[in-house]
């Protein structure tokens, strides 16, 4: 029998299970003896780290690092995808290792079931090739793009909001490409960056952009193809335009990666007015007495007039009977002040306490504070109006459970 030779170290179970991706010429068996040589780690595991997870476990890749603080909810279900109705309550982390084993028994995973801060996230991040920032608010998205840069490693970044998404390379050396601070300097205030949480996702959305996380991550290893560095590409789901940009270069100005830089050892605390975790921040702008918990509202003896600011697609989900309905677009935007303050002197009666509604009480606040101006020659105007504190979720928490939460 004539013996055989083989140009490279892949056992005959990982040939076959891999045989669609090495009979690629792009690709072939040294890519794949590099993949399995590799590690990931992915910062996030929902929406876009779940298709992320689950193509880097399917690949071959070697090592997989996951990192959440979050537990698995039943509203994660459909666009987290590596989460399952059975895993419901337990760790992301933990819900993400079982499905990822399950796929692919020799892949090792090494998972961190903690928020990662400026204080935890550097020796994380200097052990893996490549790292994906998979999380959703800007804190995290400046602390993950400081970190690569003092340890060195590429980072996938990609963003997704309703039904657009974009997706870039930072920090890829081989290019001498920017860092995600070289193109914005200064985080925006949190409460001016929308999350999934307040405006909405389309899973398959979070799907295409993970993927493409994935695909990058397994470029950079492997080192085929052309990375996403110094460019960036743009996704709208609803057309269907997928565009990619070109970026500005690496600043010699930038403050991690230039020529001077003011942060060196460790990325620095988040500034004192911004949240440090992913929850979005409580806006309190309203004192305690122009405020109402779900409670005392539904206790009432007073006639309530309650007007409910949310969009109007939201209101096919559930709504009190007999509100008013006052889009934050009009209240806000469309200029027909003269038009509003009649509609609302011709709907309130004299003895009712005007009750403002939305989904978690911000909104609502602001409709306060901004109908008090227009109704300031209501009688007792700053007596009588007030916002329900914390919204429909809180009325669903604290009241009535039949509300639907969402
Ligand atoms: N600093 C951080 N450390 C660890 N995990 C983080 C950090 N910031 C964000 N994450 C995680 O990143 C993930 C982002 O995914 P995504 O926005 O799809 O999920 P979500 O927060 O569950 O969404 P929703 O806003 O609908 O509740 C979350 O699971 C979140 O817990
Ligand atoms: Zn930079």
């Amino acid at each position: 029998m004539t013996k055989h030779i083989r140009n490279h170290s892949l056992s005959n179970d990982e040939v076959q299970r891999y045989s669609r991706q090495l009979i690629l010429s792009e690709f072939g068996v040294h890519a794949q003896e590099r993949l399995k040589d590799s590690s990931a780690l992915i910062i996030g595991c929902g929406g876009l780290g779940s298709p992320a997870a689950l193509y880097l476990a399917s690949s071959g890749l070697g090592r997989l690092g996951l990192v959440d603080h979050d537990n698995v909810d039943i509203s994660n279900l459909h666009r987290q995808i590596i989460h399952r109705e059975t895993t419901i309550g337990k760790t992301k982390v933990e819900s993400a290792q079982i499905t990822c084993s399950q796929i692919n028994s020799s892949l090792k995973i090494d998972t961190y079931n903690q928020l990662l801060t400026y204080e935890n996230i550097m020796p994380i991040v200097k052990q893996y090739d490549v790292i994906l920032d998979c999380t959703d608010n800007v804190i995290t998205r400046y602390l993950i793009n400081d970190a690569c840069v003092l340890c060195q490693k590429p980072l996938v970044s990609a963003s997704v909001i309703r039904l657009e998404g974009q997706l870039s390379v930072w920090n890829y050396i081989e290019k001498h490409g920017p860092c995600y601070r070289c193109l914005y300097p200064q985080a925006p205030p949190e409460e001016t960056v929308s999350t999934c949480s307040d405006v909405g996702v389309l899973g398959p959305v979070c799907g295409t952009l993970g993927s493409l996380q994935a695909l990058e991550a397994i470029k950079i290893v492997t080192k085929i193809g052309d990375v996403l560095s110094n460019r960036m590409l743009l996704v709208d789901g609803l057309s269907m335009n997928f565009r990619t940009i070109k970026l500005r270069n690496r600043q010699t100005t930038c403050a991690v990666c230039g020529t001077n830089p003011t942060i060196i050892n460790q990325p620095s605390p988040p500034p004192m007015n911004q949240c440090s975790n992913d929850q979005p921040c409580r806006k309190n702008l309203l004192n305690r007495n122009e405020r109402i918990t779900a409670n005392d509202l539904s206790k009432s003896n007073l006639s309530s007039f309650i007007i409910d600011v949310r969009p109007e697609h939201e209101l096919n989900i559930a709504q009190f009977d007999n509100s008013f309905h006052l889009p934050m677009d009009r209240l806000l935007y469309k200029n027909d002040d003269e038009q509003l303050r009649n509609e609302l002197r011709t709907n309130i009666e004299n003895n009712q306490q005007i009750i403002i509604v939305c989904r978690r009480g911000n909104d609502s606040q602001l409709a306060v504070r901004r109908l008090k101006e227009l109704l300031s020659d209501f009688d007792n105007i700053d007596e009588k109006i007030k916002d329900l504190e914390g919204g429909f979720q809180a009325w669903h928490t604290d009241v009535d459970s039949t509300f639907p939460l969402y």
